[in-house]
């Protein structure tokens, strides 16, 4: 007998009306609605599910004692000095998010050509890794590897001649690496795109002892318009000299997606990402079928601002939004999601029970 989608084919031919039934009822065996008449039914069929060990979340970090200071292009998002990323992480701790990211603004009197400030071992980022992780010690911490957020230029790697230069970069990669390994960070995530960089973190962090620090590998980075928000929060925005396209993906490939992986899990990766997020669902499943590795899928920061702005607007139901659009991230395979909405959402599954 014929299956597809799991009713024996044949099933479906079969009719019960004899062709002079006056009843306006449809002669229907196959009534899908019935697995979705009640709420308890609809939970008993639910496929997937949300909850908040699949949420890390990011914050933005600034300099100075007892700042928040409002994103104006991403509506309830901060940037936090220390003592507040602290104040943070307890939040996140009782909400049981598993995990932060940190993403520093950088004083522009600290910005240079070579992001000098990304290997200072007591930069902004390594200063709040301590902070947290002493008051903390049990929630975990992603560091973002890239230079952007250090260099005058905004770009992620070293320049010569308008050209981002790979290996010389890299090299640069490392060290930004150790110091924050080296300040208590549990996930070393470069962001940057540039080849090998993976391989030779993972090199540095073993030769200097860190055999325990993960890497998660933004490895499906595209060059994308989403980021914008982002380059406001960081301060990059108006310094950004052209666009990030000889290093990020083109958003037309989900092929070399499949490669660029590949050669991240080669040279160690422990987890991988896709990003952005809800626009490159396709390329999260097709990652998730092809290596079965654990898989992140970033909601960026234009995705978060879309659905703020909406919401604000009056547009749409906010919250609704929220979480159908994090639901839809499990569904696609993602084993966990960095989403500005973490609090948010963690909130509301505990309100739900
Ligand atoms: N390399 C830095 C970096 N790490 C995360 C994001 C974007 C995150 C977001 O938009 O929320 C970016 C921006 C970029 O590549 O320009
Ligand atoms: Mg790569």
């Amino acid at each position: 007998m014929a299956i597809k989608y799991g009713r024996p084919i044949e099933l479906r031919e079969v009719s019960r009306r004899d062709g002079t039934a006056a009843s306006p009822a449809l002669d229907l065996t196959i009534r899908p609605r019935r697995n979705r008449k009640a709420e308890w039914a609809r939970r008993m069929v639910r496929e997937n599910v949300l909850t908040t060990d699949d949420l890390i979340w990011p914050l933005f970090l600034i300099d100075g004692d007892n700042k928040r200071e409002q994103i104006a292009s991403m509506p309830g998002v901060e940037r936090l000095s220390v003592d507040q990323a602290v104040r943070d992480a307890e939040r996140a701790m009782k909400l049981t998010i598993p995990c932060l990211a940190l993403f520093p603004y950088t004083d522009p009197s600290l910005r240079d050509e070579d992001g000098s400030e990304a290997t200072n071992p007591d930069n902004l980022v390594c200063q709040a890794v301590r902070a947290i992780k002493k008051e903390f010690p049990e929630i975990g911490i992603l560091c973002d590897v890239a230079l952007d957020p250090f260099t005058s230029h905004g770009h992620d790697g070293l320049i010569s001649d308008g050209k981002i230069l790979n290996d010389e970069t890299v090299a640069v990669l490392v060290r930004q690496a150790l110091v924050q390994a080296e300040a208590g960070c549990d996930i070393i995530a470069p962001s940057d795109m540039m080849d090998g960089r993976v391989a030779a973190i993972r090199e540095g962090l073993d030769r200097t002892g860190l055999l325990d620090v993960q890497i998660m590998a933004y490895a499906a980075k595209y060059a994308s318009a989403f980021y914008g928000p982002f380059r406001d929060a960081i301060g990059s925005a108006k310094t950004l000299t052209g666009d990030k396209r000889t290093y990020q993906m083109d958003s037309a490939n989900t092929d070399e997606a499949l490669r660029e992986v590949e050669l991240d899990i080669s040279e160690g990766a422990d987890m991988v990402m896709v990003k952005p997020g809800m626009p490159y669902l396709d390329v999260v499943r097709r990652v998730k079928d092809t290596f079965a590795m654990p898989t992140f899928a970033y909601q960026v920061s234009g995705e978060y601002a879309m659905i703020a702005a909406a919401a604000n607007n009056g547009w749409l139901d906010g919250e609704r939004a929220m979480m159908e659009s994090l639901l839809a991230f499990k569904r696609a395979g993602a084993d966990g999601v960095l989403s500005y909405f973490a609090p948010k959402v963690a909130e509301k599954l505990r309100a739900q029970g």
